[in-house]
């Protein structure tokens, strides 16, 4: 008995299951580079004078740009760990909360918060970082991470790297594995990746703010 030839269906169907190419991939990401980089809003001297502060809330108000957004972080993180993904992905309080739970359910991960001092309840961990002026607290939930979990940090902007280096000295403190950073947009003129003991991804760059 001879069997029937693939129906159109069938093949459209196999494609889709299939993972996309690394070079559909990297196109894919490049174009989502584009609209996301074009959609942030800056605001002169917010919140203080000087300060050119990005406005990211534009990439949730809109749907297909929020879908975007997703989409190419996912695709940056499967593309630096061999299409694995982490075991954790910790958000820093409040930013990173915007798109670290919808990322982690995206690569099958947990995710864990850091927050800012006073708002988690049972034990903690905490690790001090500077700011602009003076010092301020991080803190996570002991059993937020087990020891061998890999672990990747999450955050919308990294400026001086300070919050991003503190939440990566909370998860060591925890026992996890820091397998890197990832961010929506690196503030290069404050070298930020300097201060920071792991790999750093970012989506977008802006190399001309502060100049
Ligand atoms: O690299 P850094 O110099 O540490 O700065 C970057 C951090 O600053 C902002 O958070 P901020 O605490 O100002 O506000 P948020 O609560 O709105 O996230 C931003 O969301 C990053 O978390
Ligand atoms: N310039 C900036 N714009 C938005 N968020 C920030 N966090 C630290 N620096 C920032
Ligand atoms: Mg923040």
């Amino acid at each position: 008995m001879t069997s029937a030839p693939p129906s159109s269906t069938d093949h459209a169907s196999r494609l889709e299951s299939q993972p996309p190419s690394a070079a559909a991939s990297a196109s894919e990401l490049a174009r989502a580079k584009v609209e996301l980089q074009a959609a942030l809003r800056h605001f002169a001297d917010f919140p203080i004078p000087g300060i050119d502060f990005v406005d990211i809330l534009p990439l949730f108000a809109n749907p297909a740009l929020h879908a975007s957004l997703i989409r190419a972080l996912e695709l940056q993180v499967r593309a630096f760990n061999d299409g694995k993904a982490p075991d954790v992905i910790v958000g820093l309080d409040a930013r990173g909360f915007l798109f670290g739970p919808s990322l982690a359910l995206r690569l099958g991960a947990s995710f864990a918060p850091v927050r800012k001092p006073g708002k988690l309840p049972g034990p903690t961990e905490q690790a001090s970082f500077e700011k602009e002026y003076g010092q301020d607290f991080f803190q996570i939930q002991k059993d937020a991470i087990r020891p061998g979990q890999t672990v990747l940090v999450v955050d919308d902007i990294i400026a001086t790297g300070g919050s991003a280096s503190a939440a990566g000295k909370l998860v060591e403190q925890l026992g996890g594995t820091l397998i890197g950073f990832l961010f929506i947009l690196e503030l290069d003129f404050l070298k930020g990746r300097d201060k920071l003991n792991g790999p750093v991804l970012t989506l977008l760059r802006d190399e001309e703010m502060g100049k």
